[in-house]
């Protein structure tokens, strides 16, 4: 059976370009046809008596949102997370693809545990889930993963994200492997001799609280090591979670080097300063860290300026015990993916850094092209992935109301405006809000 929407504001993703009014037939999980209007009447006879037509005037349709950084915590950390509530999580935020991270009990540095996350994803999932493998063995930096088997397997990157690899041979060794298969090594830079103990960002409020600080060279120091390493093997090196105005132009100049370098930047660090952590919110304690005024300026523009290519979430699920702690002992992390498009809208389409068809560019069909995932655009052929997006709705975040059964959200409270009202993946709806016509499968 197809799918006509009717009457949506189109942004295909390429070319990058304002969108129009724009029918789209899907068939057959395919984008069958787009144009101006189309006449159902005008279809084949069989065609049209299977079609389900659906008017979506007055709405947006974008393609799927594809967030590279998620922590879906299966196996070993349900009661955090599941393959199924993650995933759901992710269709309500309007993603139709994640690529999850290893740090997962036991370790996603083996075949066996990508094999059961792509099969878990398959039954239970409701977006297309791609598995991130270790980069070393345990992810500590020892002794490097069978890339081989994990590629084999399905791994579409690798990483030890939670961790930095300190032992430059290791890492220099790793990325000269990579290059046998095409994929990017990703690299969540944190150099533990200076973040230490720290717990927010170092700076005036960490003092005055009374709490230890990570300095922005934890992270720089990292990615300057790590570009230098990307330079010096020719291996695609996609750095985690950038954070600081020095990691901006770290890579700022290695990119005019032409390093194979790109970087993503969470939307949580493109709005929020350390200031978020007053009254001691555990549920802004992230690594890394919230920084000033002045990094999330510096963030705005290396997004606008294509220093950074893409937004991730780093959708980083904890239990509501494990946060209600003590500061120091909560763990770090938040959650993303359903405030992830709304938060992004206001802190870069709204104030004016980007346009909307740039901000789906770094939502969308950048993230997909550094995967090389056959999603990120609406175009004839391609798979029917898309979004739809009520522009202008208003709604107050609700943690409570989240699929996803981390609760630790910075935004609770917070009044934003886009409002994902379906998601559809391979041509059908993973979700799908239409007026009072709440679907939720
Ligand atoms: N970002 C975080 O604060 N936490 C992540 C780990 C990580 O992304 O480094 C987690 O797995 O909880
Ligand atoms: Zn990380
Ligand atoms: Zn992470």
């Amino acid at each position: 059976m197809g799918i006509l929407l009717k009457g949506g504001i189109i942004y295909t993703g390429e070319p990058v370009s304002d969108g129009t009014q724009m029918d789209i037939l899907i068939e057959d999980g395919m984008i069958k046809d787009q144009q101006r209007n189309i006449n159902p009447e005008e279809l084949g006879k069989s065609e049209s008596e299977q079609l389900e037509i659906i008017d979506v005037s007055g709405l947006t349709i974008v393609p799927g949102l594809v967030d590279m950084h998620v922590h879906l915590r299966e196996p070993g950390f349900e009661y955090k997370e599941t393959i199924a509530t993650g995933t759901k999580s992710a269709a309500r935020g309007g993603f139709t693809s994640i690529a999850c991270m290893p740090n997962t009990k036991p370790t996603a540095d083996n075949s066996g545990t990508i094999e059961f996350i792509k099969q878990r994803a398959k039954e239970q999932g409701l977006v297309h889930t791609y598995p991130i493998a270790a980069l070393t063995v345990d992810r500590v930096g020892k002794e490097i993963v069978e890339m081989d088997d994990l590629y084999s397997a399905g791994a579409v990157a690798f990483s030890d994200d939670g961790s930095w690899v300190h032992d430059s041979g290791v890492m220099r060794t790793a990325l000269e492997y990579s290059q046998l298969f095409n994929v990017p090594v990703i690299s969540h830079c944190e150099d533990e001799g200076l973040s230490d103990s720290g717990q927010v960002n170092e700076g005036y409020l960490a003092s005055v609280m009374g709490l230890s600080g990570i300095p922005n060279e934890s992270e720089s120091i990292a990615v300057a090591r790590d570009v230098m390493l990307s330079e010096l093997t020719g291996a695609h090196l996609h750095i985690a979670h950038i954070s600081t105005a020095q990691s901006v132009d770290i890579i700022r100049k290695a990119k005019d080097r032409g390093v194979p370098v790109t970087a993503e930047v969470t939307p949580h660090h493109l709005i929020l300063t350390d200031s978020t952590i007053q009254n001691y919110n555990t549920m802004a304690k992230v690594n890394p860290p919230l920084r000033t005024e002045e990094d999330v300026k510096a963030l705005r523009q290396g997004i606008k300026e294509g220093v950074i290519d893409c937004i991730a979430t780093d959708h980083a699920p904890h239990s509501t015990d494990e946060k209600n702690v003590e500061f120091d002992n909560a763990p770090f992390g938040l959650v993303g993916l359903e405030t992830a498009f709304s938060v992004s809208k206001k802190a870069l389409v709204d104030s004016g850094v980007l346009s909307l068809s740039e901000l789906i560019e770094k939502m969308s069909t950048n993230p997909a092209k550094l995967l090389k995932l056959p999603s990120g655009k609406l175009v004839h052929e391609a798979p029917a992935d898309l979004t739809i997006l009520s522009l202008d709705e208003k709604y107050t975040v609700n943690p409570g109301d989240f699929a996803s059964l981390g609760k630790n959200s910075p935004f609770a409270g917070w009044e934003l405006e886009g409002k994902i009202v379906a998601t559809m993946v391979s041509g059908e709806f993973s979700y799908r809000q239409f007026g009072s016509d709440d679907h939720v499968v």
